[in-house]
């Protein structure tokens, strides 16, 4: 199944609680099947929410490097904090035209799984900056909100209750990234960010500026159109392990982009913990085609083999990857193979 184009899906029903929640719901599952991609609008989160979270990024990018690099990610045991342009490396490929700010769900300094080590878990590394953690913390609790609903109508379109997953959801490392690409037009025509699939559960992106594309199986590279009233969704790794495929972590990039641009994915995960493996249901005779991973390891497998901090924690004998870690980019196959990343 290929595809030309972005699904655009209102999903107001689903906010609502209206009639027409069933035929969201089967929208969605159908984006999901076949695209892996979709635009998400009627979603309700409110404009002044996303004003303010881009004024944060905007104040925040702005300040030196020496002020930046005092939260750098790299300081921190549970990877929380500033990513410098070439921190985050995609494999084989040229360092990507970006710098970020990483947070996750903010947990108190007494986390026993932070006091025990989790590498994702645990408080966030916030700068000393007037009007930025709070700004970042009501848009962070209000797409999170969003994510709990769209994750209950996946839940449904594949046959199960809607609450199948929500009892994995309690703390759940689930990033938010805060991304800006300057625009430096005599740059060499390097991309944005590399081609990849997201780690996590699903992924609910606010952009700024066009720059998003997204790879059909013919190997065609196809561009989401901008809205600024919209969210994108794509599907995430272990949608893709849990469905054994029926679902697509569809591989995307961002091209070099043609003015500043900032983007905003919020990583909806589910808790460290959590077992996932290919769920009976789509399991056929020819067996389960992906092995289970744990959701938290598996993020942190594939961060891990990523950033430039972490591959000299491994390389040093700091940390370890889990056993069971799978290489980069081993999922979103079908896309994969017929365009590689770059
Ligand atoms: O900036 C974008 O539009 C995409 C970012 C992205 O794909 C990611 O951070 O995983
Ligand atoms: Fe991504």
């Amino acid at each position: 199944m290929t595809f030309t184009s972005i699904p655009v899906i209102d999903v107001t029903a689903l906010i609502v609680g209206a009639d027409e929640r069933d035929a969201v719901v089967d929208e969605l599952g159908r984006a999901a099947r076949e695209v892996g991609f979709a635009q998400i609008i009627g979603h309700g989160i409110d404009r002044t929410l996303i004003d303010e979270l881009k004024g944060a990024a905007e104040r925040f990018f702005a300040e030196s490097d020496d002020t930046k690099m005092s939260v750098y990610i790299g300081n921190s045991t549970n990877h929380r904090g500033y990513v410098p342009a070439g921190e985050e490396v995609f494999a084989g490929a040229t360092p990507d035209h970006k710098e970020a700010y990483d947070l996750s769900i903010d947990l108190p300094a007494d986390d026993p799984d932070y006091l025990a080590g989790n590498p994702l878990l645990g408080p966030n590394q916030w700068p000393t900056l007037d009007n930025f953690a709070g700004p970042v913390t009501a848009y962070y609790d209000a797409i999170f909100g969003l994510g709990r609903v769209i994750l209950r109508a996946f839940a449904e379109t594949l046959g199960e209750p809607a609450d199948l997953f929500d009892r994995f959801v309690t703390t759940p490392p689930a990033q938010l990234r805060m991304i800006h690409y300057p625009h430096d037009p005599s740059a060499d025509d390097r991309p944005g960010i590399g081609a990849h699939t997201d780690y996590e559960v699903f992924t609910l992106l606010l952009p700024t500026a066009p720059g998003l594309q997204v790879v059909n199986a013919e190997g065609t590279w196809i561009d989401v159109p901008y809205r600024d009233d919209a969210f994108v969704l794509n599907i995430g790794d272990l949608l893709e392990i849990w469905t054994n495929g029926t679902f697509t972590a569809t591989s995307h990039r961002v091209r070099k982009v043609a003015e500043e641009r900032y983007s905003f994915p919020l990583f909806f995960n589910v808790d460290y913990d959590t077992w996932v493996e290919p769920l009976d249901r789509f399991v056929g005779e020819d067996g389960p085609r992906y092995d289970g991973v744990r959701a938290g390891e598996h993020l942190f497998a594939q961060t891990a083999q990523s950033f430039v901090y972490l591959r000299r924690r491994l390389a040093d004998g700091e940390i370890a990857l889990p056993d069971n870690a799978r290489p980069l980019y081993s999922l979103g196959r079908e896309a994969q193979r017929s365009a590689p990343a770059v």
